[in-house]
């Protein structure tokens, strides 16, 4: 069966938080195919070792990319440590983001207990 692709995208105050996330769950997610928006998928793949495949930074267009995946049945869940204490010039290409996964049916996670969650279901899950 062809390996589920996760996106990982954490604001930069949460990107902490994602590092932990990863590290913790790194036997769970080497299992899947990680793609992320380019800050922070760098810095997964530096101290996790996690192979992640990066977009374009967040404000530079990387939340629209993954959006295009989703919408393409290419990407099937998005892990989004959003921000909501900041204000983001990409505003528009985030809540696009989040749209589609809505749209399209994608889980999305977009703080650290629904990311928790997620990850457990989709590694004991068949996911199809
Ligand atoms: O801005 C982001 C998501 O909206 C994240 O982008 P980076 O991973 O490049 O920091």
């Amino acid at each position: 069966m062809k390996r589920k692709t996760i996106a990982l995208i954490a604001h930069d105050r949460k990107k902490a938080d994602m590092v932990a996330f990863a590290t913790q769950n790194r036997k769970k997610l080497e299992k899947f195919n990680l793609i992320g928006t380019g800050t922070t998928a760098k810095l997964v793949k530096e101290k996790t070792g996690l192979k992640v495949k990066a977009y374009h930074s967040g404000p530079y267009g990387g939340d629209v990319e993954i959006a295009a995946l989703v919408v393409k049945g290419k990407c099937d869940v998005v892990i989004f440590l959003h921000d909501p204490l900041e204000p983001h010039p990409h505003d528009p290409d985030i809540k696009t983001l989040m749209r589609v996964c809505d749209v399209y049916n994608v889980p999305l996670a977009t703080n650290l207990s629904t990311a928790e969650i997620i990850i457990n279901a989709i590694s004991e899950m068949d996911f199809d």
